[in-house]
């Protein structure tokens, strides 16, 4: 059997709802083979992280090389990268590499702690080029583009607004996530070069568990795009394996518990020929 492999580059979660755990898990229960390359090692639990320690850009890329020189990755995923130097070193890795690369600008936790140093921001602007899909929050996105989003009284019209303005900075696509503001939890804007804005939608879920809500919707969306399913096709199914992890989230630890990886889910991914 040789199964479809999808790789992570990010951030290890200690409480394993998020970056690079959350990652792993989604892959698994979408039957995908995953891989990863660790920048960071955060202390973390459902309240808040009380530690990072940084990998050496050196480390990063001995792992990003050692995996793709012997595997044959079909779609990867970035998360947190936390300072310039591993941003350089992912970017220099990645830059020869042609398969669906999705760029999650990770910046700040929901709970607030800081996950990308502030001078760091500047050095995504080396990354986006090579982004088949970059999928920032409501703050990343208007940090990114320099748009106000969060202050904004016609909120869909500053997202999108600011989602024509992170394609100019170069990824192919932009999706940008709507879980940080009541109005628009469920709803995600998706701009894609040369073809119009569309919001994709579900219901909003009555929840506080989260952690992991960004995370793991970037990796199903990798994963599927491992499988063989469109852009759009592997959003759409993306966010159904979400809006269900969501539904059924962990009541655990005593913050925000992280959504459930292995809720009942079938997927629509099948394995397309290359
Ligand atoms: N309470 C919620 N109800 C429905 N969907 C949600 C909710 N919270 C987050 N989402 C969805 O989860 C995904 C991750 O979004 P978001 O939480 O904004 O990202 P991040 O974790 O990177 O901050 C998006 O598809 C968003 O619409
Ligand atoms: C190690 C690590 N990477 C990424 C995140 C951010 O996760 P996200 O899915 O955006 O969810 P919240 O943390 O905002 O709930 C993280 N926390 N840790």
């Amino acid at each position: 059997m040789t199964p479809a492999i999808a790789m992570t580059i990010g951030g290890s979660d200690s409480s394993g709802g998020a970056g690079i755990q959350a990652d792993l898990k989604t892959f698994t229960s979408m039957k995908v083979y995953g891989c990863s390359a660790i920048s960071c090692v955060t202390a973390q639990n459902t309240k808040g992280v009380s530690r990072v320690d940084a990998l050496s850009p050196e480390a990063l890329s001995a792992q990003i090389s050692a995996v793709l020189t012997d595997l044959p990755v079909a779609a990867l995923k970035t998360g947190m990268l936390l300072n310039v130097g591993l941003i350089e070193a992912t970017a220099a890795a990645l830059a020869a590499l042609t398969i669906p690369k999705l760029i999650d600008p990770v910046m700040v936790s929901r709970a607030g702690s800081v996950l990308l140093e502030p001078s760091a921001i500047a050095a995504y602007r080396l990354l986006l080029p090579q982004a088949e899909l970059l999928t920032p929050n409501l703050h990343e996105a208007q940090l990114l583009s320099g748009v106000t989003i969060e202050a904004a009284t016609d909120l869909e019209g500053a997202v999108e607004q600011a989602a024509q303005r992170l394609l100019e900075l170069g990824s192919a696509a932009v999706l940008v996530k709507g879980g940080g503001r009541p109005e628009l939890r469920g709803r995600d804007y998706l701009l894609q070069r040369h073809a119009p804005g569309q919001w994709l939608s579900h219901a909003p879920i009555s929840t506080t568990h989260t952690h992991g809500s960004g995370c793991t919707l970037g990796a199903a969306i990798t994963a599927q795009r491992a499988l063989g399913l469109s852009l759009q096709e592997a959003v759409i199914e993306a966010k159904r394996y979400v809006e269900g992890g969501l539904r059924s989230a962990l009541a655990i630890g005593a913050g925000h518990g992280p959504l459930c990886h292995w809720h009942a889910y079938g997927s629509v991914g099948q394995r397309r020929a290359p």
